[in-house]
């Protein structure tokens, strides 16, 4: 029997330095602290990555270039990437590569700098649900049953932008251009989903789908002892859509026929994800697939990613159900419908690790 732990106050501990896991590094720490530290069964996914046959090239996520001439062809590769993956990388997107460096870079620099008394990353340290900007190790982190290697900068962009004053000076030009030009790129890409599923291409901006936007500014600092945590619990998506940019580290996977499959980092390109609130309107012809970060201790990794989802929306009173269009004899509703706020409710409320939230609301 294990001498007692007091898991509740290492937690207490790390919160009250605001500082993260970064700060953690910092400081040099060369073990793995304990409420890092993944149970032998709780990560295992079908199959460790490790134990994967490895004969046959594993099929990696299918990457789609949007300028493509042949707009039927660019269709077809959404819709069939989105129902059998769930995930796409895309390129040719119109997101210059400056606007993609600059946030990168700015991100960066944020966790990079050093906390502690005046630091932006104290003043902006909260678990606040109301505060639209804000940094934190760790949304669940004493929910969670065990903390991730991940410290992140949540920005709620829209549909009410936070004062500029309130984004940290280093970030602020970068994370408002980088907002804008993924805004357009989500209002691009619901329209090749609302196409790619035989409807009007502003289908599902009309049902605003594309008005939220939350962004957070993952930073997976280098971990001492990789195997024994990991950078983000396995999960899927609650909103409608993510775009997630990922620097060059890697370390993404998604779970894909009951296989991790990485996610390689392609220089220039996005990755664009279904959430399950897309899977449920799309009546289960999108998937929203598990993926996870892995812990790495070669280099820190930096990742962008925002979500469309309006659930802080408080008082919106629109619901969401399967499609009317896309149902038929042959299609019934697999799904209730449901405010998008009583679905993130209900999501948080299981928390990260598990992907029952959307089969709760299944008929
Ligand atoms: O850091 C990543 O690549 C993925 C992060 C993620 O899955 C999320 O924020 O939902
Ligand atoms: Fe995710």
């Amino acid at each position: 029997m294990a001498a007692a732990y007091d898991r509740t106050a290492d937690l207490r501990a790390l919160d009250a330095t605001r500082s993260g896991v970064r700060g953690l590094v910092a400081s040099g720490v060369t073990h793995l602290p304990r409420i890092f530290r993944v149970s032998d069964d709780a990560h295992q996914p079908p199959q460790a990555p490790s134990q994967e046959p490895r004969s046959s090239p594993a099929a990696s996520v299918p990457v789609i270039d949007l300028s493509g001439a042949d707009r039927a062809a660019v269709l077809a590769a959404v819709r069939r990437a989105a129902a059998e993956w769930g995930f796409f990388q895309v390129t040719g997107h119109g997101v210059p590569e400056a606007a993609m460096a600059a946030a990168t870079d700015a991100v960066r620099g944020f966790h990079e700098a050093p906390g502690g008394e005046g630091s932006d990353k104290a003043r902006l340290y909260s678990r606040e649900p109301a505060r639209a900007v804000k940094y934190h190790c760790n949304f669940d982190l004493y929910q969670s049953p065990v903390a991730n290697w991940r410290d992140t900068l949540y920005l709620r962009m829209a549909p009410d932008p936070p004062d500029a004053g309130e984004l940290p000076d280093s970030c602020r030009e970068a994370m408002f251009e980088y907002a804008e030009q993924v805004k357009n790129l989500g209002k691009t890409l619901f329209e090749l989903l609302s196409e790619a599923l035989g409807l009007k291409p502003s289908y599902l901006t009309d049902i605003e789908c594309n008005q939220g936007q939350i962004i957070l500014c993952h930073y997976y600092p280098p971990c001492p002892q990789p195997e024994l945590a990991i950078g983000t619990s396995r999960h899927s998506d609650s909103g409608f859509l993510t775009i997630l940019l990922q620097d060059e580290i890697g370390g993404l996977q998604i779970l894909h026929e009951d296989r991790w499959v990485d996610v390689t980092p392609t220089p220039g390109a996005f990755i664009v994800n279904i959430g399950d609130l897309l899977q449920l309107i799309s009546n289960d012809r999108f998937r929203s697939v598990e993926h996870r970060v892995v812990a790495k201790n070669a280099a820190p990794r930096v990742s962008i990613a925002c979500f469309f989802s309006t659930h802080f929306h408080p008082a919106s009173t629109r619901m969401y159900g399967p499609i009317k269009e896309l149902l038929s004899d042959e299609n019934p509703p697999l799904y209730r419908e449901t405010l998008v706020r009583d679905y993130i409710k209900h999501y948080y409320s299981i928390g990260l690790d598990a992907k029952t939230a959307i089969s709760d609301f299944r008929l």
